[in-house]
């Protein structure tokens, strides 16, 4: 089978987007991780797969694959790239589309300076919602790693994220503390791992360790994470810019009980063809 697709990225944190929708296709886990390999195939941090809606007041379902196979609930980046697919290829004229993920409903909105705007509803911080194995919700999670006392904030955004504070991300080693914490028996599904430097009231830089993928050039979920517990542990502002290695992201965040808003870039690289 010939499988039309679309290579498209956020900051750089890349994505082969798949029309579901007039293309109907199953993928195994095998298959995507072949077409995930980046010598052999196409090669991607996530495959996003499109499908049509599961209910009335919905344009699409948005599936989500990392690259090692797994299926998640969540990617930023990602819905913003999805926005821009569905424009470009015709599969909607709506500058505000909605879209069902396997946690909760994304709002999406092309503006008019190019760069797209997500709902990305509101932050879960209930230990049971994250999941993270505590007793009970805390503003500072402790962990012991290799002897060193570490110290992290964590909330999910539909996908489990534990942000660490540090004094420059330049100098954190993010491989090893993300391999060691992304499969910690804390978080019985995983988690990704965040490394934030408070810059300003307004300003975070950030790198992530992605579950699934390992560190990538941008997490948008991770952006949004870093805000979240920025505001929360060092009380920074509703407008938080957040700079990753690929580029940098805007967060709108007013509070506990409020949704979150992300706007960012979204572009694509090539449409192409593979045989399945
Ligand atoms: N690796 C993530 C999914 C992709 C998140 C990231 N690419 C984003 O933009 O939010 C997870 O396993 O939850």
């Amino acid at each position: 089978m010939m499988l039309s697709f679309a290579k498209m990225h956020g900051l750089g944190n890349d994505f082969m987007v798949v029309d579901g929708v007039t293309q109907p296709i199953f993928l195994n886990e095998s298959q995507i991780i072949k077409l995930g390999d980046r010598h052999r195939g196409v090669g991607f941090d996530q495959l996003l797969l499109i499908e049509p809606p599961q209910q009335p007041d919905l344009d699409f379902q948005y599936r989500i694959f990392n690259a090692d196979g797994s299926e998640v609930e969540q990617c930023g980046n990602g819905a913003r790239c999805i926005a821009r697919f569905v424009r470009n290829v015709g599969l909607t004229w709506k500058h505000k589309i909605r879209v069902g993920t396997m946690k909760g409903v994304l709002n999406l909105q092309i503006m008019r300076n190019g760069l797209v705007s997500v709902d990305m509803g509101e932050p879960r911080l209930e230990p049971g919602d994250i999941p993270l194995r505590y007793a009970q919700k805390e503003l500072f999670y402790h962990v012991n790693l290799d002897g060193i006392d570490y110290q992290f904030g964590s909330v999910s955004m539909g996908n489990p994220h534990c942000v660490l504070t540090v004094d420059n991300v330049d100098e954190t080693d993010v491989d090893k503390i993300g391999r060691q914490l992304t499969e910690h028996h804390l978080f019985p599904e995983g988690t990704n791992v965040g490394f934030m430097q408070k810059v300003s009231d307004s300003e975070i830089r950030l790198r992530v360790y992605e579950r699934g993928v390992g560190e990538t050039q941008a997490c948008g979920t991770g952006a949004c994470a870093s805000a979240v517990i920025g505001r929360l542990q060092h009380q920074m502002e509703n407008k938080i810019r957040v700079y990753l290695p690929g580029g940098h992201l805007h967060i709108d965040w007013g509070g506990v009980g409020e949704t979150l808003k992300m706007m960012g870039p979204a572009e694509l690289v090539y449409q192409g063809f593979i045989e399945l």
